[in-house]
């Protein structure tokens, strides 16, 4: 969201943190602001207790890289308050976003230490983009997976969204409720995120009709003279002595009038009272009613209230899932991997860390997703040097980059390359999918998944496996810088 209402000539590309201007700065006068160099985006652990991810977040990040220039109202800025030189903010004036990028599809199933997103490119460019690329990729992928959680809890009911009023801010509601469509919600409260994005709008009413109104009957009857679908709220003063009775009259004298969908409960014992209201329900004569239940939920709660036997039909989740409750970040990072040497040749980077698990992989890579053709389910991924093409192999030497004596050898398997084009030199290239084929590309990956990796509670480890020669590769690059480090020698 841009803020022209506070009356400033706003746009996000100022949306970094300033140090990243300041390395463009520093390459910019060294003379290497133009160098080639590939930085890797990525997460080290699954969110949530996990076993796998749902990638989001790919259509902003377009939006963002597509309206990427320097105002001269943001290099003014620069200028005055952070005290630039004049060449430097001429460079930036200039500038024209040459990215290319390559990255997961919106709905992928991705998984710990796989690239998600590469960025390649002018050094500085790389540089400037890594705060807003993680910024939306870290926040839409986190929610897309903890609104995968949700869908596979409640077990085929119907979900609705209503973290608005309680999300971190607008933008937050917006593109969560997004990624909350991507993993399986089926519709949101949300009225702008249904214009802007399609997303199918779905809603009851709050407590204060009741309250506006004075009584229960008179404010549900005044709803279903004046809409047809309803689904009355019936816990304002008792569910069971004074609600579900309400709602019940009102159906019963609107008759054919209304389409009386169902009742909401939004407070007390929700196994226990749901059973009551099911009950009171299907007795007056209304087995098709729904029971809708809203307070607090999250995939935990459902998953105990499925095993109380509660008798809800649709789940509305709002401030557990929007602000990704249980878990508020997914730590994804943005590494440089490769960068062009003064002799114009590519040269892999390392970021070394005493933790094994941070120890960042050079080089440009692919990420393959490996599928047996027998049982059309994936064996793991499979990380190579971009340009390697396992279609080409008869087998393939699948081994756990920590714990090498987990392997395998897989025959008569289908790779799919899944970092995928997007721009080539600036240029837009990927022809984006609609939000509905994304949300079924999603339940389609889902299926390609065995359940032990999908089970919500302790899930297995998924293979995510380094290609031979990029796995030496690193461990020779390791070695090599701990004994320059060792000998003394200047790194
Ligand atoms: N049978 C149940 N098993 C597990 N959790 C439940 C059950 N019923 C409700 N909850 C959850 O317990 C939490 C707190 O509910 P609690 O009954 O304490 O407050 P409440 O009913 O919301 O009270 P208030 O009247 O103030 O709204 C909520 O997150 C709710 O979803
Ligand atoms: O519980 P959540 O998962 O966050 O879902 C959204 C909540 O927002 C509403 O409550 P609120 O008290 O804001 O308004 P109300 O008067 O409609 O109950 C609604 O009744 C839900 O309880
Ligand atoms: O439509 C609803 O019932 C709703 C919408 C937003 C928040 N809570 C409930």
């Amino acid at each position: 969201m841009f803020y022209q209402e506070l009356g400033q000539d706003d746009s996000l590309t100022l949306h970094t943190d300033l140090y990243q201007i300041n390395m463009m700065y520093t390459y910019f006068k060294k003379g290497i602001a133009e160098r080639n160099a590939v930085f890797e985006a990525y997460y080290r652990q699954e969110p949530f207790g996990n076993g796998y991810s749902v990638f989001a977040g790919l259509e902003h990040a377009i939006l963002y890289l597509q309206n990427l220039h320097f105002k001269e109202s943001d290099l003014e800025y620069l200028r005055q308050a952070v005290g630039y030189d004049d060449d430097f903010i001429d460079y930036l004036r200039h500038f024209e976003m040459k990215l290319t990028v390559r990255s997961m599809r919106e709905g992928e199933i991705v998984f710990a230490n796989e690239p998600l997103l590469q960025v390649e490119g002018p050094l500085a460019q790389c540089q400037l983009v890594e705060t807003a690329l993680l910024n939306i990729v870290n926040f839409q992928t986190l929610l897309a997976t903890k609104a995968a959680r949700v869908k596979l809890a409640v077990q085929g009911d119907g979900v609705m969204e209503f973290g608005t009023r309680r999300a971190q801010e607008a933008d937050a509601a917006l593109w969560g409720t997004r990624a909350a469509y991507i993993g399986g919600f089926d519709s949101t409260s949300n009225v702008r995120a249904g214009k802007l994005f399609g997303i199918p709008v779905s809603g009851t009413h709050a407590h204060s009709l009741v309250e506006a109104f004075g009584s229960e009957y008179e404010a549900f009857k005044a709803y279903a003279e004046t809409h047809r679908d309803c689904v009355f709220l019936v816990d304002t003063y008792d569910t069971v002595r004074s609600g579900v009775p309400n709602a019940i009259r009102v159906a019963q004298e609107m008759g054919n009038k209304i389409n009386f969908q169902g009742v909401r409960i939004d407070s007390g014992d929700m196994a226990y009272i749901s059973k009551q209201v099911r009950r009171e329900l299907d007795n007056a004569g209304f087995p098709a009613a729904k029971i809708y239940a809203s307070n607090d939920l999250d995939e935990t709660t459902i998953t105990s209230l499925k095993m109380q036997g509660a008798k809800i039909d649709v789940w509305g989740i709002g401030t557990k899932y929007i602000t990704a409750y249980d878990q508020p970040a997914l730590g994804a990072v943005y590494k440089l991997v490769s960068i062009e040497d003064d002799q114009g040749r590519m040269r892999d980077t390392l970021k070394i860390s005493s933790n094994a698990v941070k120890v960042s992989t050079p080089g440009k890579k692919q990420v393959w997703r490996i599928s047996a053709n027998t049982q059309k389910k994936n064996e793991g991924d499979w990380i190579a040097r971009a340009g390697v093409d396992p279609r080409k192999f008869k087998s393939l030497y699948m081994f756990h980059p920590q714990y090498n004596y987990i392997n395998k050898v897989v025959t008569d398997y289908t790779a799919e390359p899944l970092l995928k084009p997007i721009f080539e030199n600036g240029q837009l290239i990927y022809e984006k999918p609609q939000l509905g084929d994304i949300k079924k590309f999603c339940a389609a990956n889902l299926d390609g998944l065995w359940d032990e990796y999908k089970r919500s509670l302790n899930p297995q480890e998924y293979p995510v496996d380094l290609a031979q020669d990029l796995y030496d590769s690193k461990m020779n690059q390791i070695q090599d810088i701990r004994s320059k480090i060792i000998k003394g020698d200047a790194m």
